[in-house]
């Protein structure tokens, strides 16, 4: 009967839940951890010794899928394959990286993987001004406030990160960026909102062809904080911002990954409304919860609704409700247990929001069925 009953699962019309894994070289947490997560049926990962503009081999690519499926797991998604500035900023030279993605593209398509995440914030990916802030629980979460980074001189803000990051190569803060970025800062001065837009829309418009060739889906991460940050450009931070990339490349598979806790950085966005109204162009979801403190001023929180400011249920039920089965992913999780881990990227409380993610589904599926 159990065994009936598990095989029937796989029928009903479910996501995917998965965690983020960065590689045996660069992650703490290993693929038999995350096997053992009740649920957890793969991992989103990278090549994270890649560089963006990088052509990915199908080599590495086959190499990486194969250690995830010799694990038990599948390889449900790539997480990032980040974007060359030169593309973002529009430069001549953007023609050569955008072959270089297409060509990566292509390698992946090969190997049967079809989910692709990506930014397009300029220089800096996601921001915060504390990386272990403590918590009266005594665990230490991630956390941000404006009138801190208004103190921060950005080309500082690498050298600070870094120091403060334990000694792991933050995602999205890979040494290789720091070089640039005083010249980016000022090549930047000549983009704005309208110019990055473009941008993102004539690259994504080259590289539809081959992710329609190989059913791959092209899932744009919401810009964390959803507003600017050191006057750079932000657009993937609204409804109507969002909306207007959908529309602008009206193909399903110019999708989104659903940020909750980059989004929910702004409390005016109605977070399951977003959900609702992208029925079908989300294709990868990214669920955490956070404290708004005052405006510009959030602390990142366990999944659990009520540690934080964003409904969890409602959320997750929005997700039901479109029939979301895409991979969705507890997203940063608080450091506790004494673990050292990257920040954001442990073990433990992951592996507590994927069980109550599952959790609240299942209640949801199993209300919606009565
Ligand atoms: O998920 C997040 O919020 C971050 O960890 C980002 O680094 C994210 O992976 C990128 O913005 C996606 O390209
Ligand atoms: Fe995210």
């Amino acid at each position: 009967m159990l065994i009936y009953e598990y095989e029937n699962r796989e029928e009903s019309i479910r996501m995917k839940m998965t965690l983020r894994w960065f590689g045996s070289q660069y992650d703490t947490v290993t693929l038999e951890q995350i096997r053992q997560i009740p649920g957890c049926v793969g991992v989103i990962t990278t090549l994270y010794d890649t560089k963006p503009g990088e052509i990915w081999s199908r080599e590495a690519i086959r190499a990486m899928k194969e250690e995830i499926e010799a694990a038990g797991l599948e390889l449900s998604g790539i997480e990032s394959v980040n974007i060359h500035d030169d593309i973002k900023i529009g430069l001549p030279t953007r023609g050569q990286y955008i072959a270089n993605y297409i060509k990566t593209l292509e390698n992946l398509g090969e190997e049967g993987i079809d989910l692709v995440c990506y930014n397009f914030m300029p220089v800096f990916d996601w921001t915060r001004s504390d990386l272990a802030k403590e918590r009266p629980d005594g665990s230490t979460v991630l956390s941000y406030d404006q009138e801190l980074v208004d103190k921060i001189d950005p080309a500082k803000l690498f050298e600070e990160m870094d120091a403060n990051s334990g000694g792991f190569i933050l995602p999205g803060w890979e040494p290789d960026r720091l070089a640039r970025v005083k010249e980016l800062f000022e090549i930047y001065k000549e983009v704005d909102e309208e110019k990055l837009f473009q941008n993102l829309v004539y690259f994504l418009k080259a590289i539809m062809p081959t992710c329609e060739k190989y059913g791959i889906k092209m899932a744009i991460h919401m810009d964390d904080p959803a507003w600017s940050v050191f006057g750079l450009p932000r657009i993937i931070n609204n409804k109507e911002n969002i909306q207007r990339l959908l529309d602008a490349v009206p193909v399903m598979n110019n999708g989104l990954t659903l940020c909750t806790g980059s989004l929910g950085s702004n409390p005016h966005n109605d977070i399951p409304d977003m959900i609702r109204s992208f029925k079908g162009r989300i294709h990868f979801g990214h669920v955490r919860n956070l404290i708004h403190l005052a405006p510009g001023k959030f602390d990142e929180a366990a999944h659990l609704s009520f540690d934080g400011s964003l409904d969890m249920f409602e959320i997750m039920k929005a997700f039901y409700d479109i029939g979301m089965t895409g991979p969705i992913r507890p997203d940063h999780g608080r450091m506790l247990w004494g673990e050292k881990a990257m920040p954001g990227y442990g073990l433990y409380d992951r592996a507590l929001g994927a069980t109550y993610l599952n959790g609240l589904w299942e209640a949801i599926e199993k209300s919606a069925k009565k």
